[in-house]
C-alpha cells in the first residue's frame, strides 16, 4: 500500500503536473476545452443532424462554421445581411458534405433590425420543425484610440454586438425552454475578459455580452439540458480587421494589414465545435502569448497590468505605424 502512495507521489503527481505545464505552454486553448478535444465526444458524433443556426455565416468564423458543421452533418440556418454570400456559402456547403438543398436555410437578417427577429426566428422554425443550437456570431471590432473616437461608434458596437444578439437569444429561448433542450453559444472574445487598447467600445460590448449570459445561465438552472456557452477567440483570420469600426462610423480602416501571423480560423472552428459538442460553458482559444497572458490576468489581475502594460503599448505602436494592431508583439514594427 504504501509502495503504491511513493509511486504515486514520485511518478503520477509530477507526470500530471508536467501535462499541465505542457497544456499551459503549447495549449491553445483553455484546460477544459483541451481536455474535450482529447478524450471528449467528436463534433461528427454529436452534431450530426441537429439544426443549427448561425449569424455572421457570410465570411470568416461563420463561414468556417457552415463548412464544418455541414460536413458533420449538421442541418443550417445560414444568417447574415448579404443574401449572395450567404447563397455562395450554402452552394460551398453542398458541395462538400452529403446534406441536400433542403438541409441549408439562407435566411438573410441585419442583427440592427430587431423588429425583424421575431419573425426571421419562426421562418427558421417553420422551416425546420425546432432548433437546436443557435451560434451567436455576427458582430464588428474596432481599430481606434478613446479620445479620438465618437459616441456614436460606441452606441453602433452595443447595438450590434450586444442587443442584437440579445434581440435574437430573446425570440429563439422560449422556443428552447418549450422543448427543454437546447444550445445557445455566443461569440465573445479574449476582449470579453480583458481590457484591450483599440478596442474601448469593442471590449465593453463583449464584457457585456460575458455578463449577460453568465446571468441567463443562472437564471436556466431548472433546464439541465439546456446549455448556455460563451466562446473567447483570440485573434483568428478572418475580415474582423477589415470591418471594424474606426473613429468614425462610416469611416473605413485605412489598412487592415497582414492576418497570415493569427490562428487559423478552421483550428478556431474546429475546437469551438468540440466546446459546443461537450457543452462547455466558456471556452477560451488563442495562441501564445494571449492565452497565457488571460490565464494571469484571471489568477493575478494586479500582476496582470505588467504584461498587459507591455502588450498595449506595442498594439498602440503597431496600430500607429500602419500595421494590424495584432502584427507581432516581439518584433519591431516596420511600416515600409
Ligand atoms: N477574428 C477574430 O480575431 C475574432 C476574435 C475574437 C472574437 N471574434 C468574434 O467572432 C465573430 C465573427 O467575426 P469574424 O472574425 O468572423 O469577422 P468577419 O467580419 O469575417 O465576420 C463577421 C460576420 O458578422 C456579420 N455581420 C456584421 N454586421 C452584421 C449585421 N448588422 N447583421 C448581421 N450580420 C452582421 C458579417 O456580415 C459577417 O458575416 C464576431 O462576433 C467577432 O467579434 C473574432
Amino acid at each position: 500500500m504504501d509502495c503504491c502512495i511513493i509511486f504515486a507521489l514520485w511518478y503520477f503527481v509530477p507526470l500530471v503536473l508536467l501535462i499541465h505545464l505542457l497544456f499551459f505552454i503549447f495549449g491553445d486553448a483553455d484546460f477544459a476545452l483541451l481536455w474535450a478535444s482529447l478524450v471528449g465526444h467528436k463534433p461528427e458524433d454529436k452534431l450530426k443532424g441537429l439544426v443549427v443556426w448561425v449569424t455572421g455565416a457570410s465570411s470568416g468564423i461563420g463561414e468556417e462554421l457552415a463548412y464544418q458543421l455541414s460536413k458533420c452533418g449538421s442541418r443550417l440556418i445560414l444568417s447574415a445581411r448579404r443574401e449572395e454570400e450567404l447563397k455562395r456559402v450554402k452552394r460551398n456547403c453542398l458541395e462538400y458534405s452529403n446534406l441536400q438543398d433542403d438541409d441549408i436555410l439562407v435566411l438573410p437578417l441585419d442583427l440592427l433590425e430587431r423588429a425583424s427577429h421575431e419573425e426571421k426566428t419562426k421562418a427558421a422554425i417553420q422551416h425546420f420543425g425546432h432548433i437546436d443550437i443557435l451560434i451567436n456570431n455576427g458582430g464588428r471590432s474596432q481599430r481606434s484610440l478613446f479620445l479620438e473616437t465618437s459616441v456614436d461608434v460606441y452606441k453602433a458596437l452595443m447595438e450590434l454586438n450586444f442587443l442584437g444578439t440579445v434581440s435574437i437569444t430573446k425570440h429563439v429561448l422560449p422556443h428552447m425552454i418549450q422543448r427543454a433542450t437546447g444550445s445557445i453559444v455566443t461569440v465573445s472574445s479574449v476582449a470579453g475578459l480583458a481590457g484591450v487598447p483599440l478596442g474601448t467600445g469593442y471590449s465593453s460590448s463583449k464584457h457585456a455580452l460575458q455578463g449577460f449570459f453568465n446571468s441567463l445561465r443562472t437564471e436556466l438552472t431548472s433546464y439541465p439540458k439546456l446549455v448556455i456557452s460563451t466562446v473567447c477567440p483570440g485573434p483568428v483570420q478572418s475580415k474582423i480587421v477589415h470591418n471594424a469600426f474606426t473613429e468614425e462610423l462610416n469611416k473605413p480602416l485605412a489598412t487592415a494589414g497582414d492576418q497570415e501571423h493569427k490562428m487559423s480560423t478552421s483550428r478556431c472552428v474546429r475546437l469551438m465545435l468540440v466546446g459546443i459538442a461537450n457543452n462547455v460553458k466558456e471556452m477560451w482559444i488563442a495562441q501564445q502569448p494571449f492565452l497565457l497572458f488571460h490565464y494571469v490576468w484571471q489568477y493575478t489581475p494586479t500582476f496582470a497590468w505588467f504584461v498587459t502594460n507591455i502588450l498595449a503599448k506595442k498594439r498602440v505602436q503597431n496600430f500607429k505605424a500602419g500595421l494590424d494592431a495584432d502584427s507581432s508583439y516581439f518584433t519591431k514594427p516596420k511600416t515600409s
